[in-house]
């Protein structure tokens, strides 16, 4: 759930400040005014270059959406909203825009030029024609089962029954997305969802949809930013911290700190026995161990087979090392379940034959061997902290691996 709460926190004060300006915009000179009702056409345009280049489809599409929506805000939502036309259009932003972010948030990541991209740009684009041509249509015979998409009978609420639900369920599923996948993409929609439910509730306001569809253009930017600092910060496959976030740690440590390097014994022997594919399941789930490693830890991929764990407190190495043991015996204690490779089936159909027969489960495990050092008078550079720490290791492989030693 914390990691959650960080993902919200700036989108959230991006959303709260842009409701502040809304309120105040009144204050900003009358002849820059004009600038801000255009200031979403570049935001959003931005946004959708900055996705396209990281190749993020959905947040591409949301920024679509919103230029979209601003635009048809724009040429057809400047006349009372009690007129046939701009009814119609309030009215279809209102269903289409919980819809259209639910679906974003539960879509995969497939990338731009995906068969995903495709359906989705045919479907929003089907959605652009719709709210062009379908007034016309609409003037001429009145829509069906029309008090589902009254404004509720409540002073100063302009949603109806149809696009309350609809933003209620849309709250709801991209709660569940966010807590399940707890991904930036999921949490800048989420605050998104609110913006555009608060523009469509606060319709009156003057220059609201120009503020919160820019505070919305500024929310997919943070998330590509952020998202573009995990590429570079983050390693690909255990999701720990890379090597030069751990390079950047070594910079910036100052005081006591403890230096643990770890690294998975006879790792080749298990990659020549069970395949690299194998292997890196094993790297993923030592990692994911490593990641819950106890008394303030902060675990990195250092490369290879080979991990570090920082303790920037005050607690010296001894006591740092029970935390490290009780990782240690955890990994060597947690049971590895292969399929048996060499009896995998060669097709389908022999496949079900087999199904509960000859498909026997192996199960293995692998050991860490695990080297700490501290800084103290002897190591007062992170790098000789470092050096010491791998001589450690070094030396509990020659002890006969799957142990700790202090340096
Ligand atoms: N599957 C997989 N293997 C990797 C990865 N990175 C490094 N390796 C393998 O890790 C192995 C490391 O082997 P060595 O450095 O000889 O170490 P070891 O076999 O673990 O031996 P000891 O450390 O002495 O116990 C090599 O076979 C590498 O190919 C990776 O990302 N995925």
């Amino acid at each position: 759930m914390l990691n959650v709460f960080w993902r919200l926190l700036i989108p959230i004060i991006l959303l709260a400040a842009s409701l502040y300006a809304v309120f105040e915009v009144g204050r900003i000179q009358q002849q820059y005014q004009p600038l801000l009702a255009y200031l979403p056409y570049p935001l959003l345009l931005l946004a959708m270059l900055l996705a396209q280049q990281f190749n993020r489809l959905r947040l591409f599409a949301a920024a679509g959406i919103f230029l979209l929506t601003f635009i048809t805000v724009q040429m057809g939502l400047q006349q009372p909203l009690a007129e046939p036309r701009p009814f119609f259009l309030f009215t279809a932003l209102s269903l289409l825009l919980p819809i259209n972010l639910t679906l974003l948030a539960v879509l995969p990541e497939r990338g731009l030029w995906s068969r995903y991209g495709f359906g989705l740009m045919l479907w929003l684009a089907a959605q652009a024609l719709l709210l062009g041509l379908l007034p016309v249509a609409y003037l001429q015979q009145p829509f069906p089962y029309h008090h589902w998409f009254e404004p509720l009978p409540i002073q100063g609420y302009l949603l109806s029954y149809a696009a309350s639900l609809l933003f209620a369920l849309a709250l709801l599923v991209m709660s569940l997305m966010l807590i399940l996948r707890k991904g930036e993409t999921e949490a800048a929609l989420w605050v998104c969802l609110l913006a555009v439910f608060l523009t469509l509730l606060l319709f009156a306001q003057a220059y609201i949809s120009a503020v919160l569809l820019s505070c919305c253009a500024l929310c997919l930017m943070y998330c590509l930013l952020r998202s573009s600092r995990d590429m570079a910060f983050r390693d690909d496959l255990t999701g720990l911290r890379n090597r030069r976030a751990f390079n950047e740690k070594l910079r910036s440590l100052a005081g006591h700190y403890v230096i643990a390097t770890m690294d998975i014994d006879h790792f080749k022997k298990f990659n020549d026995s069970h395949g690299h594919e194998v292997g890196d399941d094993v790297l993923r789930l030592v990692a994911a161990h490593i990641a819950k490693v106890a008394g303030g830890g902060v675990p990195y991929r250092y490369g290879g087979e080979e991990f570090c764990v920082v303790f920037s407190g005050r607690q010296p190495a001894a006591a740092c090392a029970v935390f490290l043991e009780q990782l240690r015996v955890a990994i060597e204690a947690y049971p590895i379940t292969l399929r048996n490779q060499a009896s995998r089936p060669d097709s389908q159909k022999q496949g079900q034959g087999q199904r509960g027969s000859s498909r026997k489960a192996k199960t293995v495990s692998v050991t860490i061997s695990i080297g700490v050092a501290e800084r103290n008078a002897r190591w007062r550079k992170a790098e000789e902290v470092l050096k010491a720490s791998d001589q450690a290791l070094y030396k509990a492989k020659k002890q006969g691996r799957n142990c700790l030693v202090l340096a």
